[in-house]
């Protein structure tokens, strides 16, 4: 589980460190230098620009950039009024040349000889998008990587120009939001300082911060979670004292906590009912891909209340017709009018429950989306359904404001019903009142008709087995995105591929944290989560705090 902390909280983690002395600044600069020397393989002959704001994030550049000249590299740091003086005094005691912002063509000249850029602009101090000179200059540079510009979600291919580290945070970025207003420098590797912020996991802004590292700063935050012990739930962590994070990400570790297995004592109902009212004489399809996916993700019953009756049935043998027992609706795929007609009186039954009863509703039921929801009702738009639905309530939000910033875009919907939100696309979000945001990334190989229906049937049997809405919502978008990796594929290929994706994760198969470097552009995920390694089996802190105090000693 990736667990994401907004600026506020990182501050408050901050506040008594600092305040007890601890070398926060130390430790973060000195991850980040030897981030910079894993990433060029080492110092020899080598030449680094740091771009260093007013702020504490071109602190840590400075002295990322004092500590990568003593190593022998070539380095020059960009430096505007305010610049943090003690950074500034060892960048220049050892050897660092300093540039002045406003003196842009020099600047660029020497951007051009260097193998790495160390973006230290901006970090959580952040208001808004990059002003002023360096957004002028990070407007030039992104120019001149022209050719050499990465792809938003791959890599770059060798020889391609300098290499562009982020400190923190790529200079601009809304940390906690995942806006990304302004001119941004492109990252190819960001090293994130105490946890991941939620704006490298959220788009638009995760697509500049390339391969995210995580530098063990000391702040009690996930670090101090996973060691003890509260490796899933993070109702745990909150349990046992720390902070709940503003963000998370189920990983597929994660899984064998949260998906529904079978015990001795369980039968169907126990295991529990989907009812499905998909599909249509016009979008047929929609109806059997639900169904096909609810019983892929292992409930005791999925009963079909559709128009297609017989059809579904000759299909999936599986699926059950006629009324009964529904722990868990799923209303809304591939619904003609007459089929949407047919599915009024199940809608009618909720609302007259008072939305309390566990149902997700998408594509064409989301027109029966109203306030005084609650969670138990799980709402599953894409961006331009959310559109529509924001229009149909009176609020002000086109389709691409909802892609500029969907993270704001779900929130508001979820508190405007009440009910749980799904916002679908690159990443699903899952906003749910009283839970953590969830961010799930997947493969553009899912951008596919019917993927949709997939994951509302995949969700619909989640619920069914009780899982509380925000979670069940998220493990099912993880498991989605999953089963639709390696592509290219079709939406019954991301169901037949369910089974196997669960199965090897009860089985302990597969943890994607920890795996080392990803080759840039080897998976179709952007965030690739990997925690400072460090050689001879020390812990990272232990490296970090040594090299600091190196530093120090010698400046
Ligand atoms: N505390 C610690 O010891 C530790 C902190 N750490 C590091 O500190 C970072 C946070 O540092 P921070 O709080 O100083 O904020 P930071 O992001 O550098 O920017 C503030 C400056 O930017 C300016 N500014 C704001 N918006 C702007 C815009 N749109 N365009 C242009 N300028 C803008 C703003 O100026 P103002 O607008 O207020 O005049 C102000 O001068 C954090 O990300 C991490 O890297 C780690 O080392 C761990 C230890
Ligand atoms: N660019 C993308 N990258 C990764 N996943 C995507 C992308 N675009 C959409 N998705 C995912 O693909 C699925 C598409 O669902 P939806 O738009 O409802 O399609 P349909 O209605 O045809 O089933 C969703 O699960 C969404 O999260
Ligand atoms: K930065």
């Amino acid at each position: 589980m990736i667990r994401a902390f907004g600026a506020r909280k990182v501050r408050e983690a901050e506040a008594p460190l600092l305040a007890a002395g601890v070398p926060l600044m130390e430790r973060a600069s000195g991850a980040l230098a030897l981030a910079v020397l894993r990433l060029l393989g080492g110092s020899y002959g080598r030449r680094a620009l740091a771009l260093v704001g007013r702020g504490n994030n071109g602190g840590d550049a400075l002295f990322a950039a004092a500590f990568l000249a003593r190593r022998g590299m070539g380095v020059a740091a960009v430096v505007a009024e305010g610049a943090h003086g003690a950074g500034l005094a060892a960048a220049r005691a050892a050897g660092c040349a300093v540039l002045d912002v406003a003196d842009i063509d020099a600047v660029v000249r020497e951007a051009a000889r260097a193998d790495v850029w160390i973006d230290g602009i901006l970090g959580i101090g952040a208001r808004g998008g990059l002003r002023g000179p360096f957004a002028s200059l990070v407007e030039r540079l992104e120019g001149s990587r022209e050719g050499s510009a990465l792809l938003p979600e791959a890599g770059r291919s060798a020889g391609a120009g300098p290499l562009v580290v982020a400190v923190d945070v790529p200079s601009g970025i809304g940390t906690d939001d995942g806006a990304a207003p302004g001119p941004i420098l492109r990252a190819d590797l960001t090293v994130t300082m105490g946890a991941p912020k939620p704006g490298l996991l959220l788009d638009p802004a995760r697509r500049y911060a390339g391969r995210v590292e995580t530098a063990d700063i000391g702040l009690c935050l996930s670090a101090a979670a996973r060691a003890a012990g509260c490796a899933a739930l993070d109702v745990a962590d909150i349990d046992a004292g720390f902070p709940s994070p503003d963000l998370v990400s189920i990983e597929r570790a994660d899984l064998p906590l949260l998906w529904p297995v079978p015990g001795p004592s369980s039968h169907k109902y126990t295991r529990g009912v989907v009812g499905v009212a998909a599909g249509s004489a016009s979008y047929p399809g929609a109806g059997f891909l639900c169904v096909d996916a609810a019983l892929a993700a292992g409930p005791g019953m999925v009963r079909y209340a559709g128009t297609l009756g017989s059809a579904v049935v000759s299909s999936c043998p599986e699926a059950v017709l006629g009324e009964g027992r529904v722990d868990a609706w799923v209303i809304g795929p591939g619904l003609d009018r007459e089929a949407l007609a047919r599915a009024e009186p199940i809608v009618d039954g909720l609302r007259s429950e008072g939305w309390t009863a566990p149902a997700v509703l998408d594509a064409g039921a989301l027109a029966w989306a109203e306030r005084g929801m609650t969670p138990a009702t799980v709402l599953t738009p894409h961006a331009g359904e959310l559109a529509a639905l924001f229009s149909r309530l009176g609020i002000e939000g086109s389709r691409e404001g909802i892609a500029a910033c969907p993270a704001a875009a779900a929130k508001l919907a979820s508190e405007f019903t009440g009910a749980t939100v799904v916002l679908k696309g690159p990443v699903d979000v899952v906003v749910s009142p009283g839970s953590p945001v969830y961010a799930q990334s997947g493969p553009a190989w899912r951008a596919v008709a019917g993927a949709g229906d997939v994951y509302a049937g995949l969700l619909g049997a989640l619920l069914a087995a009780g899982l509380e809405p925000a979670r069940a919502a998220a493990a099912a978008a993880c498991v989605h995105g999953l089963a639709s990796e390696n592509g290219p594929m079709r939406a019954s290929d991301i169901v037949r591929n369910v089974p196997a994706v669960v199965r090897a994760a009860l089985a302990g198969g597969g943890s994607e944290e920890g795996s080392g470097y990803h080759a840039p552009g080897a998976s179709a995920s952007a965030f690739h989560m990997r925690r400072a390694r460090v050689s001879g089996g020390r812990r990272p802190m232990q490296k970090i705090d040594e090299c600091a105090r190196t530093a120090r000693e010698e400046s």
